[in-house]
């Protein structure tokens, strides 16, 4: 069986949706970008680093591992540290494009392979009112960008060219490719 070397609920959920039978083990990879790293190079390197890492003990088991960023300004967004990153983070995003990046790689045995997903989201300007409510919601905090386009943040997006899957944190149709050894 399938092991999915993430913490994440939505990758599980994901993953269901497309009836992959998997087991989950999150690992623990250092999560700093390199000086000057792009932010589609940092998510396939992040992916790639959860997979190995959860090969480890994985006893020749397949192991899927994924990772999400936010980028605008050519700057990674992650997760927010605090209320204050988050509503900063939102500000930045407010009536603009962004690039959603998802990266998922797969190891089988000695081999290791990844795809990624771009994803264009346009956000409607947001008043700082908006903003704060947004995180009293509790919904930014574990998540990249500090927005769930699952959640209450559907009521931001404008537009969305791209993979909704990979925005919510596993692309499906990568995915899939990858699992089906296309
Ligand atoms: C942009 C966006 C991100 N996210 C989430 C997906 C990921 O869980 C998270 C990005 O952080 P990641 O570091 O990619 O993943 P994670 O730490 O949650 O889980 P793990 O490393 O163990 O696999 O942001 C949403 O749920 N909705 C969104 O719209």
């Amino acid at each position: 069986m399938l092991i999915l070397a993430s913490a994440s609920p939505r990758r599980r959920e994901l993953l269901d949706q497309i009836g992959v039978c998997h087991e989950v083990r999150p690992v623990d990879v250092d999560e700093t970008p390199h000086p000057g790293e792009a932010p589609d190079e940092f998510a396939r390197r992040m992916a790639r680093s959860k997979a190995l890492a959860g090969a480890h003990h994985a006893a020749g088991r397949p192991v899927l591992g994924a990772d999400t960023v936010v980028s605008i300004d050519g700057d990674i967004l992650g997760k927010p540290m605090d209320r204050e990153h988050a509503l900063d983070m939102l500000g930045r995003l407010s009536g603009r494009d962004h690039t959603v990046y998802s990266a998922v790689a797969l190891v089988q045995g000695e081999r290791i392979r990844d795809a990624l997903s771009a994803t264009r989201v346009r956000f409607k300007c947001l008043s700082l009112r908006e903003r704060e409510d947004y995180w009293a919601s509790g919904e930014p905090v574990d998540k990249a960008g500090a927005y769930g386009i699952q959640g209450l943040a559907a009521l931001f997006v404008e537009h969305i060219e791209g993979s909704y899957s990979g925005v919510v944190g596993l692309p499906l149709f990568e995915t899939g490719a990858l699992l089906a050894g296309d």
